[in-house]
């Protein structure tokens, strides 16, 4: 098909325009039941199937120092997706984030070319302390993307809540998100800094990634 036809066929997602009009206002989004409960629970199982199978590797900071101060950090466990062997619960994900990735592309001329994503486990008494994404040294990090797969019985006083730090008015004001099962978070990785609280009395299960320019 060319590309008129591509136009002609456009048509306006008003959640996807939800979307870009928080990231043009104030850098960030939130978007609850972007999965269903459904699609959330494949993923969480899939996740706690690997994470059993000893899949998971403890997760690094950019410049590599000692385990120790690692731990200050962050301590979540991960393991990076593959698309090209992504499993039947994978294949929902990617579809869902590709549709997204393509109407950014399409709308905003965002230039999305490459994403990474990762499964993370934040294992109880963990936390990752405040960081902005290019802490990873990767200048190419255009939006992050966390999506929570804690099943619905996730509690307020399990913390874990990422929290967004932003600025309002030369003010700066911290953003408290409970990391609830089927919620995504998009936000600017250049621009907003972001931790997360020490998770208590459970895991803490999400997917985490990038989209990227170049
Ligand atoms: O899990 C979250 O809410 C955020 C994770 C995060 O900031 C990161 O992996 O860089
Ligand atoms: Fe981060």
């Amino acid at each position: 098909m060319n590309k008129i036809f591509d136009q002609l066929e456009f048509v306006e997602n008003p959640l996807y325009e939800s979307i870009i009009d928080d990231l043009l206002q104030r850098k960030y989004s939130v978007i609850d039941n972007f999965f269903t409960a459904e699609e959330v629970e494949v993923l969480r199982n899939a996740l706690l199937m690997k994470y059993e199978e000893d899949q998971f590797k403890k997760s690094a900071i950019g410049n590599k120092t000692n385990e120790l101060i690692e731990k200050e950090v962050r301590g979540d466990f991960i393991l990076w997706l593959n698309e090209a062997d992504a499993g039947k619960a994978e294949e929902v994900f990617f579809n869902r984030l590709n549709n997204l990735i393509d109407y950014l592309n399409r709308t905003c001329f965002m230039g999305i070319l490459h994403k990474e994503f990762h499964y993370a486990v934040y294992p109880e008494g963990t936390f990752y302390k405040r960081h902005l994404d290019t802490f990873q040294n990767d200048g190419r990090r255009k939006l992050s993307i966390v999506c929570y797969l804690n099943d619905d019985t996730w509690l307020e006083e399990n913390g874990g809540e990422l929290t967004i730090y932003v600025n309002e008015n030369a003010n700066e004001q911290a953003v408290d998100l409970y990391p609830l099962p089927g919620r995504m978070v998009i936000f600017e990785s250049q621009e907003l800094e972001h931790e997360v609280q020490r998770v208590q009395h459970s895991k803490r299960l999400s997917i985490t990634g990038w989209l990227k320019t170049r």
